[in-house]
């Protein structure tokens, strides 16, 4: 590689001065300017279309149409227009070149001046390597400060002699970005993506696939960039069929909900899985929700469901004019056999049942010389003996009412688990004092997945056209067939980390949620190159590893700092140490500071960083109670957790985030705060593991054994 700047060090490439000496980049700049005018340009033309449609409606959804592209077409002169370049020498078209942007510019004449980093002539810019140089002779990355170049780096890709310089450690363009402190939420990575991460965002749109990565390996941030590059390649058939997003809060959808309309796309929904299936008020033991996730209940479902279809058990009869009509129950009878095997859901088959009843009618009319036509197969089928018969044999029902039945009836439940569940698995599902109604039910979470499975059930869940599932790992199986079903005709991008299963449910291996998910079989991609989490703190981190999913690779940290680790002990005064610990974080550097403590004691440490005047947000929103920042403290209460420097984040709610610096509060009650030590140790691992610069561990409390092994 051959550098022609030089930024003072890697991290500062972003804020190095402008090489206005260096002809070359100068150049560059010049044509940075050039597509700025073209832009505009396009702008322009954009602004002056006249929305001319057949009607109204057409005529709105044109100009919005307009509005949006007029508005995509907004320059930022904060950012720049493209970040790369590559020459590429085929036989076919000769010498190219292409510089590499978020969005596609083009000049007057309609020639690309900018090509959108999706289109596949940018794969190369990915993907090239020496050993496959795709045709690229030239690779330029460039530095970028306030939206001007301030450098660029070559790698000159078909000269034999050159090394494969790929890795950001050769980099220090793609180093810079790396090491970048984090400030404010997530950003997208376009300028950076890794060829392992490349194969991944560019799979075909029918291909689903499961990335398993340690902590800060990049699976949030190439989940999105696929969506993204899924949208732009297939725009037609996913704006009609949606894709759409799955985290595991809000707080994490906050966090990455920025890096798509960045990348232009707005219309990805963003869901977290417990609003995919619907409000719930109930809470349960641990014990109950995990049984309920098991996959067995979609059985007991399926059975409790169709099992209220009734045997025939009275003819059909039909009075019409002077003559009724008979239909005996074995033929009623074999209606309902050929309904319920016939693979359609109960609401299906259930619409369809008049007029097979009503087609009976008719062959018993024929038979006797009549000459029946449709209009009265349908009169039949509308006629009141023969909805109320239907209606009987084939009830009408909502999922509520059916889990209703079987929460307050045993015999209920026993006959629809019958040789599924055991006897005091059964008991512990009964609601031990019933409702009065199924209207004042309080649903739990996990019966909410559950009323969303009888709902698929009776009728056909909507599938869209592309989701991405993240921190899939903890989501227990009947949950994965909530988000799979929404998947049925589409494809998934499902990103997890055994390592960090920390709910009950947890999935032990991506075989099996591939599974529930109805995609078994789908490729599984293992990321192992860490950009988040330095070495000194990753390794720290994984001492946790052997106790918490044996077999798993140790992450790789691919960041040139190694990073700050700090073990405090409080001595007796953990929220004073906290506190200072805050203090010496706020000092010592640039970026966000991310305070993570065990629920319970986030009100401790709200009221200890109020005191001391430490203005900051709380992750989830502000805990309640006296002496916190709810309500106390105006300035603090009014801020969002995007703009706050300092963020208190409760152990539970750290999954996905990351901070600048991380100071982790005692972790022995974060641990201890779980249900089983596995599972605390797991929540550790997590917390321990949102660092970008440095890692601050305060405690009072022994720290736990397994992190004390070295
Ligand atoms: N190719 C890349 N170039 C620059 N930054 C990257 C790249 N890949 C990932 N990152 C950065 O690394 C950090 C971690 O990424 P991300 O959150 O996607 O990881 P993750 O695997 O989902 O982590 P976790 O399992 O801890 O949630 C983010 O700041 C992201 O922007």
């Amino acid at each position: 590689m051959s550098e022609h700047s030089h930024p003072p060090d890697p991290s500062a490439a972003h804020a190095a001065p402008p090489q206005q000496s260096d002809s070359e980049l100068a150049r560059e700049q010049d044509y940075l300017i050039s597509a700025r005018a073209e832009m505009a340009r396009m702008r322009e033309h954009t602004l002056g279309l006249q929305a001319q449609a057949g009607d109204k409606i057409a005529g709105e959804h044109l100009a919005h149409t307009l509005w949006r592209r007029a508005q995509s077409l907004v320059d930022d002169p904060g950012g720049t227009l493209f970040f790369g370049r590559i020459d590429t020498l085929s036989r076919q078209h000769g010498t190219e070149r292409h510089y590499i942007g978020r969005r596609h510019i083009s000049d007057a004449d309609g020639e690309p001046v900018v090509v959108d980093w999706r289109a596949d002539v940018s794969t190369p810019f990915y993907r090239a390597s020496p050993r496959e140089p795709m045709g690229v002779r030239l690779r330029r990355r460039f530095g970028v400060d306030r939206g001007q170049l301030t450098a660029y780096e070559d790698e000159h890709l078909s000269d034999p002699q050159a090394e494969d310089l790929s890795g950001q450690r050769h980099s220090r363009i793609l180093a810079a970005e790396i090491e970048r402190p984090r400030s404010g939420p997530m950003r997208d990575i376009v300028a950076t993506i890794q060829p392992e991460q490349d194969e991944i965002v560019r799979a075909d749109v029918g291909t689903t696939i499961c990335v398993q990565g340690a902590p800060g390996t990049g699976k949030t941030a190439v989940g999105l960039h696929r969506a993204a590059w899924l949208l732009y390649s297939y725009r037609d058939r996913l704006s009609r069929t949606g894709v759409l997003v799955i985290g595991p809060n809000r707080a994490f959808l906050e966090h990455v909900g920025a890096v798509l309309p960045t990348l232009g796309e707005i219309e990805v929904g963003h869901t977290t899985v417990e609003e995919l299936t619907g409000r719930s008020h109930g809470t349960e033991p641990a014990e109950v929700a995990t049984l309920k996730g098991d996959a067995r209940l979609a059985q007991v479902l399926h059975r409790a469901v169709w099992s209220q279809v009734q045997p025939a058990s009275e003819p059909l009869v039909v009075p019409r004019g002077s003559r009724r009509w008979r239909v005996p129950e074995y033929d009623v009878q074999q209606i309902l056999d050929e309904l319920t095997s016939r693979g359609v859901r109960y609401d299906a088959a259930r619409q369809m049942l008049p007029r097979r009843l009503a087609h009976a009618v008719l062959v018993r009319m024929e038979g006797s010389g009549d000459t029946p036509d449709d209009r009265v197969q349908d009169a039949v089928a509308r006629s009141k003996p023969v909805r109320d018969f239907a209606k009987t044999v084939w009830p009408v029902l909502d999922p509520p009412a059916v889990l209703f039945g079987l929460w307050s009836d045993p015999a209920a439940l026993a006959a629809a688990a019958d040789d599924l569940l055991t006897g005091d698995e059964q008991r512990i599902l009964l609601w031990e004092k019933a409702p009065r109604t199924r209207g004042a039910a309080r649903w739990t979470p996990a019966d909410t997945v559950l009323l969303d499975e009888i709902g698929d059930i009776l009728e056909r869940t909507t599938s869209l056209g592309h989701l991405i599932v993240d921190e899939a790992q903890d989501l227990s199986p009947m949950q994965l067939r909530a988000v799979g079903r929404r998947a049925s005709t589409g494809s998934l991008t499902v990103l997890g980390d055994l390592a960090q299963g920390t709910t009950p449910w947890a999935t032990r291996s991506w075989t099996e949620s591939l599974e529930h998910l109805g995609k078994a079989g789908a490729h599984v991609e293992e990321l192992t190159r860490g950009f988040r989490v330095p070495a000194a703190v990753i390794e720290y981190a994984a001492r946790l590893l052997p106790h918490i999913a044996a077999g798993l690779a140790l992450p790789e940290s691919v960041r040139s700092n190694p990073g700050r680790l700090d073990l405090l002990s409080a001595d007796g005064r953990l929220l004073p140490a906290t506190v200072a610990a805050v203090r010496s974080s706020l000092e010592g550097a640039p970026g966000t500071v991310g305070v993570i403590v065990s629920d319970t004691s986030l009100t401790s440490v709200a009221g200890a960083l109020q005191e001391a005047g430490i203005r900051h947000a709380t992750v989830g929103g502000p805990p309640p109670g006296p002496g916190t920042d709810a309500g106390t403290d105006a300035e603090t209460d009014a801020m969002e957790v995007s703009e706050a420097r300092v963020q208190l984040v409760p152990a539970t709610l750290a999954k996905g985030l990351e901070f600048d610096q991380v100071i982790v509060v005692e972790p022995a009650a974060i641990v201890a705060a779980e249900p089983d030590e596995r599972t605390g140790l797991r929540r550790l691992y997590v917390v321990l593991t949102r660092a970008v610069s440095g890692l601050t561990v305060v405690h009072d409390d022994p720290l736990p054994a397994a992190l004390r092994e070295n």
